[in-house]
């Protein structure tokens, strides 16, 4: 009955004939695409059969208590660490798991650490300069062209970041908030698709954590010559991430436990009850 129905099924391609790409168009869906990912510590799996998947120009928030395995997610991601199974996409074309860690960042995934690691010695233009000077994408024959160019898109990102009166300070002046946008610009000197972003409030004051939650909406979206950037926030800060949340992941040991609107798997029984048990 069953073969029937298969072999009834002409449009279909048998999965031994599949071709060895994602099944990820970037033109008209997701970016990045988790697929029964694991992986153990010394026996604990920290990640546990994690399906997870990123459209273009998504905003996405992950939540989970302690442990939940969201550091080591956004590891496998940047190829700091391999799953012991699964797969991971980038797009159609990028299979994750045959990249190194600086050839995913090439591709534009960059990652930013809860903790702001700018140049304190140095302005706030010449980090962003510092930033560019690090894309091995840039081709150094091109040099007079990319000064102009170069200008342009340090003044372009000191706008989105909102530094542009503070551009010949020293880094090391700023406030936390204000290293943090900082770092977030060293990023986008990059014109990454893929933005990781680690506890980034933080220690922020609630103005910063306002700006903050501007900048970062306004980043997922946003067309560059790359294509659409999409942004992927890490945060404990349930008040932030309700700001600034469309779609909210939840996890919990290592797999998805909730997904939806906030309102949605803030009502879920089950993420009341993890989160109770951690004493939120
Ligand atoms: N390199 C490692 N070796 C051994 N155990 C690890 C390693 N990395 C992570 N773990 C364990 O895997 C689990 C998931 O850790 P992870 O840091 O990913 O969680 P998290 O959700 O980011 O937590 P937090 O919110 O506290 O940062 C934890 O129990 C942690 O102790």
């Amino acid at each position: 009955m069953n073969l029937i129905k298969e072999l009834a099924q002409r449009d279909q391609v048998f999965s031994f004939m599949m071709p060895s790409v994602s099944p990820v168009d970037v033109r008209h869906g997701p970016i990045l695409y988790l697929e029964d990912v694991s992986v153990s510590f010394d026996g604990f799996k920290a990640i546990n059969n994690l399906n997870l998947t990123i459209d273009d120009g998504e905003l996405r928030c992950i939540i989970g208590p302690n442990g939940a395995g969201k550091t080591t997610m956004m590891d496998i991601i940047t190829g700091k660490t391999r799953p012991d199974e699964g797969s991971v996409w980038f797009g159609s074309r990028h299979n994750l798991l045959q990249m190194n860690e600086p050839e995913i960042a090439s591709l534009g995934i960059g990652r930013k650490f809860q903790k702001p690691t700018v140049f304190e010695a140095l302005t706030i233009f010449e980090n962003l300069e510092l930033a560019m000077a690090s894309d091995k994408r840039v081709l150094p024959t091109l040099t007079a062209r990319m000064n102009g160019e170069k200008r342009d898109r340090i003044e372009e990102v000191l706008t989105i970041i909102g530094l542009e009166t503070q551009r010949y300070q020293r880094a090391g002046v700023l406030s936390h908030g204000q290293k943090q946008w900082l770092e977030i610009g060293m990023l986008l000197m990059q014109q990454p698709r893929l933005l990781l972003v680690d506890e980034p409030v933080a220690g922020m004051t609630e103005q910063e954590m306002e700006r903050t939650a501007e900048l970062l909406t306004r980043l997922a979206g946003h067309k560059s010559s790359h294509g659409r950037q999409s942004v992927v926030v890490v945060e404990h800060d349930m008040g932030f991430v309700r700001s600034i949340a469309r779609t909210v992941t939840v996890l919990h040991q290592g797999s998805v436990l909730a997904e939806g609107s906030m309102d949605k798997v803030s009502s879920d029984p089950k993420v009341v009850e993890v989160y109770l048990g951690e004493g939120h």
